[in-house]
């Protein structure tokens, strides 16, 4: 069985090598979105009878794993270093990436932040990030 828990933080980010706006310093209402498997727990009385894990627990992880580290925070490659060396002296909260902060490089990031904290027995199917309504990535450890 399949079950989804959704978050949203507000983050900045830049392309730096964009051809568009996307090169500017710029925000985000990011939706991120974990699909996680595992079988509906079966145990007379166990408080997640029912549930391949409760959406409760589901969302801790995401909160201190993706949403603690990057909401109101900035998203700057280590390669962009005029932007980070501004940011940093800014603010408090900075996720410096390998790689530009695409939506892609971001899925792939939140993916591996929650992957090991799960509950024995669930496993991690996918995560997608929203940049925007209207464009996304999803990444299932492949
Ligand atoms: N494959 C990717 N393409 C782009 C990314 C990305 O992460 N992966 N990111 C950007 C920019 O950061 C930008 O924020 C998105 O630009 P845009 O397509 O203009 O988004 P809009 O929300 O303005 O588009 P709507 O169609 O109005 O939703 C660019 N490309």
């Amino acid at each position: 069985m399949l079950i989804s828990r959704k978050i949203e933080i507000d983050y900045g980010h830049t392309l730096p090598n964009s051809f568009s706006f996307c090169n500017q310093l710029h925000g985000h209402r990011g939706v991120i979105v974990a699909t996680v498997e595992g079988p509906v727990i079966e145990r007379d009385g166990d408080a997640e009878e029912g549930m391949v894990m409760d959406f409760k627990f589901l969302r801790q992880i995401m909160d201190e794993h993706i949403h603690d580290l990057l909401d109101h925070g900035f998203a700057v490659w280590k390669e962009d270093k005029e932007d980070l060396e501004f940011i940093l002296r800014r603010n408090s909260r900075v996720l410096v990436t390998d790689e530009p902060p695409t939506a892609e490089y971001l899925a792939k990031w939140a993916f591996n932040q929650i992957m090991g904290k799960l509950p024995e027995g669930v496993t991690l199917k996918n995560l997608r990030w929203y940049e925007t309504p209207n464009n996304w990535a999803d990444y299932d450890g492949q």
